[in-house]
């Protein structure tokens, strides 16, 4: 629980008062630039130890390099990836799949899984992608000059693709944007609450789909194998969470920074409104800049990592957002440059567990911008209105008040 004691074993000149939960910048911050707030961290060394870099209050090893990061995601067999993010919130202890299995476990479900999220796949999807970006942004043009971007369209549009992929209506859409925001973004007690509710629509959603088969996802898991068996319940549990929470707000949050920047610079607005085959390489830039997911992992043995003393158990974070500001990698790395070509972040990690939506998320991101760009003349953040952002595992924005009057 916790402690931000720091461990006999952390040379105390290795300590860094730093935490992507609570330096400044991290709290829920009007007009806030948590990325921004990162970049203090690439004046220091390689690794440090922050005593408070959880959602409980652990401390984590943090991994400032871009390469660094890379050469430790890969080594599975000394940084498990097992670590109960969601289980724990119930006192719990099953993993999310593939998340948090290593390999060669790891494997095989990917497998699995790769073809339901696979390009091939995303291009089928397209079309409905669009529709629903042209229908929520159509209702809002014709409404009104202003909205809060983050209630009005990128919440919906992420969430509604993500509630088909898994064979849901959208009629109950705000519940789960509800039970995503409580999950990741609320206190001990509603977190608890809302992983409860979770686990309980998933399952009673797996049992449905065993009764009544459905072309989606929940209905492709009860029906699979992996190794010649079909799958436990614990399995089937262990990924329909996964999807819920990596599609929940992940997307959403891209959006909602990625149009906050263009209200702030018109000029890179205009360019991208009338020339839009800029906006995939664009798309790729706000990627980096504006990472938002922090990996953690856990040492499996005692190791000495660029010097520092990692003990068996201890967490090591590997923070997207601060990677893909790596002076060593990216030239002028706090320069959003549009058109920044060869562009290696590593928004959706790297190694194993490289995001396995990230195919799918890509075309969200550029449909989304593309369809608001050539509907909603110049934009702007609404006079007397902040954006609030703020740091943790996911950073996220709670509200985009644009105006276009
Ligand atoms: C901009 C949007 C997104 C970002 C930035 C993102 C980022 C990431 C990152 C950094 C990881 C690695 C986590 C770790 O190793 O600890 C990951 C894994 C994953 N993501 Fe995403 N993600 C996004 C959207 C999505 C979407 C839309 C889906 C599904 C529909 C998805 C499904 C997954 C899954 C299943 C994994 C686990 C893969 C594995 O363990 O093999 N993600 N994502």
């Amino acid at each position: 629980m916790a402690s931000h004691r720091v461990p006999e074993h952390v040379p105390p000149e290795m300590v860094k008062d730093f935490s992507l939960f609570t330096s400044p910048g991290m709290e829920r911050t009007p007009n806030g630039d948590p990325h921004a707030a990162v970049a203090c961290v690439h004046d220091g060394p390689p690794i440090f130890y922050s005593p408070c870099n959880t959602r409980d209050g652990r401390g984590t090893w943090v991994i400032t390099r871009a390469e660094d990061q890379r050469r430790l995601l890969q080594d599975t067999e000394t940084f498990s990836s097992h670590r109960s993010l969601f289980a724990s919130a119930l006192g719990e202890n099953w993993p999310l799949i593939p998340l948090e299995l290593d390999p060669p476990a790891h494997g095989a479900f990917r497998s699995l899984l790769n073809p339901l999220l696979s390009p091939k796949r995303v291009i089928e999807l397209e079309p409905a992608i669009r529709d629903r970006a042209i229908a929520l942004i159509s209702k809002i043009s014709a409404s009104s000059t202003s909205c809060d971007v983050m209630k009005d369209f990128a919440f919906p549009f992420a969430v509604s693709i993500f509630l088909r992929l898994l064979g849901i209506s959208d009629e109950r859409l705000d519940t789960f944007v509800g039970w995503g925001k409580h999950l990741l973004h609320g206190d001990g007690v509603k977190r608890t609450a809302a992983a409860r509710t979770i686990l309980a629509f998933i399952d009673e959603l797996a049992a449905t789909r065993r009764i009544k088969p459905a072309d989606d996802f929940m209905t492709f898991v009860v029906q699979a194998n992996v190794d010649g068996r079909p799958l436990r319940d614990e399995e089937i549990r262990g990924m329909g969470v996964l999807l819920f929470v990596a599609g929940l707000d992940t997307v959403a949050t891209a959006i909602g920074f990625d149009l906050a920047h263009l209200a702030r610079n018109p000029k890179e607005q205009e360019l991208l409104r009338s020339e839009p085959d800029r906006i995939v390489l664009a798309a790729e830039e706000l990627l980096r800049a504006y990472s938002t997911v922090q990996m953690i992992r856990v040492a499996t043995k005692d190791i000495s990592f660029e010097g520092a003393p990692i003990r068996k158990g201890d967490y090591i974070s590997c923070a997207t957002m601060i990677a893909n500001r790596d002076p060593a990698e990216f030239e002028r790395p706090n320069t959003i440059d549009l058109a920044r070509k060869d562009n290696r972040h590593t928004a959706f990690a790297s190694g194993p567990h490289r995001c396995l939506g990230s195919h799918l998320a890509r075309r969200e991101i550029v449909i989304g911008l593309e369809e608001w760009l050539s509907r909603i003349p110049e934009f702007r953040i609404k006079e007397g209105t902040a954006p609030i952002t703020f740091g943790g595992h996911v950073f996220g924005m709670e509200n985009l008040i644009l105006d276009w009057s």
